[in-house]
């Protein structure tokens, strides 16, 4: 067989595989279930979810429109549905008949250990998940406070080399700051002991990707989660990526090439720093020495038949971007939101001047502006925005919104097949008017000082009601750290500094979803510029 016969017979393969999948994927329980029209064949309704010019464009018109259960169409056809209704989310949360959907799941995997703790399915979670959440009580995160305060600390310092400029991009000194302290407490390293190809890389993934040429468009497609600059083609070939059987992706990305080199060094630095870190703190505890050094010193010291040393380096790569990305943006928007709510952002100065002084967790927990802030930021900007599930049986979806099918009956539940994707809509669930009343497309943390709470009705979640940190047994293992975190740098940068937004409209960011919710700057760039002045 020559080359051309054997590259048509894999082509008609291939052919016949997606075929078969567009067949199976259409023959979907979601006909009835009524959805925006799709604008194209081959893109579905993704174009509009995902690369919209600011998040959000279609889907709160859609939430509006069709309620908190709709169907949207996925590539080729395909019949997806999008939930951000309270009883569908609950169902979903512990993921017993969910899987990470296609798109989250190849992300993940290329992009950390797949034993890490949030690729590992239910049998393995629990044993992985139990020692981690050591060292994210409320007691543990609490001593983690000298960390932040010294890197707050770092924090002035940085904001304060920019107001002798006025206006600076605050984005990457927020993802340095977050990657600091995460490391400081996860590893008991600085950033300085990272090494400089480790924080290149770092900063390769969470800000330089370009889609031009071959290299960057390969990268981009493996590590989307990452980087605010995607396109129609590489979320294409995501998709096509994501039909092709886990064992195979997995085997294409061993092909020598630029792209996966780079993928895979990243992660083996991760797990080469992780055992290291290992390898020192057994050296110390065998001279006698203390030798727990951040929390993997402490869970060396804890390892047995269900949770061994590999367990630990296989967390690396996922804590320090988890515990990085998804803070430095969350504060990012915070700062851009006081530096549009000025007058809020002297009253939360006001309270804080008040407050200050103890450096006690408590302090912080009892300041209601400061607390009312952070909750509207996470409610108007979370994180995950959107995010993938794939059905891993038949399952009937309760609903505690009915919704009206395009025959006109009335629905209280959806039957799922097996292979369904459905989307968690948590930028949904928060924007919902029914929920939040009629305000909720407004940043207002007054809503959280009402009597009665922000929220009408059955929540999700334990934090504030909030899907943000989603919930169940998976719910974010950082969740209490970042919120200390958060406090901590607030308090410390308004006590210090006003902020306002920069006069020129096309240094102000807007909102991206890429894997992360991003701030970007109208050419797709990620930063967010801010006019910052002492004023203490
Ligand atoms: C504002 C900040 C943060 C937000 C909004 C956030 C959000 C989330 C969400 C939504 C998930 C669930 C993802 C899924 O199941 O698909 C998650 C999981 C996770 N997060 Fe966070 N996160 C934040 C900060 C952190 C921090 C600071 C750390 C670590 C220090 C962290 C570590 C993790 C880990 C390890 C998981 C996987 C948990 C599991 O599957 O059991 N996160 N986070």
């Amino acid at each position: 067989m020559d080359g051309i016969q054997l590259a048509l017979m894999v082509a008609s393969i291939l052919a016949f595989y997606l075929s078969y999948l567009v067949l199976l994927r259409r023959s979907s329980k979601l006909r009835d279930v009524r959805g925006p029209a799709s604008p194209s064949w081959i893109f579905g309704n993704v174009l509009q979810l995902t690369l919209s010019k600011n998040y959000g464009e279609y889907e709160f018109q859609w939430l509006k429109k069709y309620g908190s259960a709709y169907r949207i169409k996925g590539f080729f056809g395909e019949d997806r549905l999008m939930v951000s209704d309270t009883a569908a989310l609950q169902y979903m949360l512990n993921r017993e008949h969910f899987v990470l959907g296609p798109s989250f799941g190849n992300a993940g995997r290329l992009t950390y250990s797949t034993g890490s703790v949030w690729l590992v399915e239910e049998r393995d979670h629990k044993r992985v998940r139990t020692p981690l959440n050591a060292g994210f009580t409320a007691a543990a995160v609490r001593s983690y406070i000298p960390i932040f305060e010294r890197v707050a600390q770092i924090l002035t310092e940085q904001f304060d080399d920019i107001t002798s400029d006025s206006v600076g991009d605050v984005s990457p000194l927020f993802g340095q700051a977050t990657l600091a302290a995460v490391t400081e407490a996860v590893l008991g390293l600085s950033l300085d002991d990272l090494g400089d190809e480790y924080i290149s890389t770092n900063l390769k993934l969470m800000y330089e990707f370009k889609g031009s040429a071959f290299k960057d468009l390969v990268l981009t497609i493996m590590c989307r989660t990452m980087t605010a600059n995607q396109s129609a083609t590489q979320l294409l070939v995501d998709a096509l990526l994501g039909w092709i059987p886990v064992p195979f992706r997995d085997l294409a990305s061993r092909i020598p090439v630029e792209p996966f080199k780079f993928i895979h060094r990243a992660k083996y630095m991760s797990n080469e720093i992780g055992m290291k870190v290992i390898q020192n703190s057994k050296n110390a505890k065998s001279r006698g020495l203390d030798g727990t050094c951040g929390l993997y010193g402490d869970l060396v010291g804890n390892t047995g038949p269900t949770f061994s040393e590999r367990d630990i380096v296989d967390q690396t790569s996922l804590l320090l971007l988890a515990g990085q990305d998804t803070t430095a943006n969350t504060l990012t928007f915070g700062f851009i939101e006081l530096a549009r709510n000025v007058d809020f952002q002297e009253q939360l100065r006001a309270e804080i001047h008040a407050s200050l002084g103890s450096g006690d967790a408590k302090t912080y927990d009892t300041m209601p502006l400061l607390n009312a802030f952070i909750k509207e930021v996470l409610r108007m900007y979370p994180a995950v925005a959107v995010s993938d599930r794939l059905a891993t049986e038949d399952v009937v979806l309760p609903l505690s919104e009915p919704i009206i099918t395009s025959q006109g009956t009335q629905i209280s539940e959806i039957p799922i097949l097996k292979g369904q994707v459905v989307y968690m809509g948590t930028a949904q669930y928060q924007r919902s008017e029914s929920r939040w009343g009629p305000d909720a497309n407004e940043f207002n943390p007054s809503r959280w000082l009402k009597e009665g709470g922000a929220l009408n009705g059955e929540g999700v979640s334990s934090y504030a009601n909030l899907l943000t940190f989603f919930g169940g047994s998976r719910i974010c293992l950082g969740w209490r750290f970042a919120l200390l975190e958060m406090q901590i740098f607030i308090c410390e940068l308004v006590a210090k500094f006003h902020f306002s937004l920069p006069d020129e409209d096309h240094l102000n960011a807007r909102c991206r979803y890429a894997f992360t919710l991003q701030p970007v700057l109208p050419d797709g760039k990620k930063a967010a510029f801010l006019q910052i002045k002492r004023v203490m």
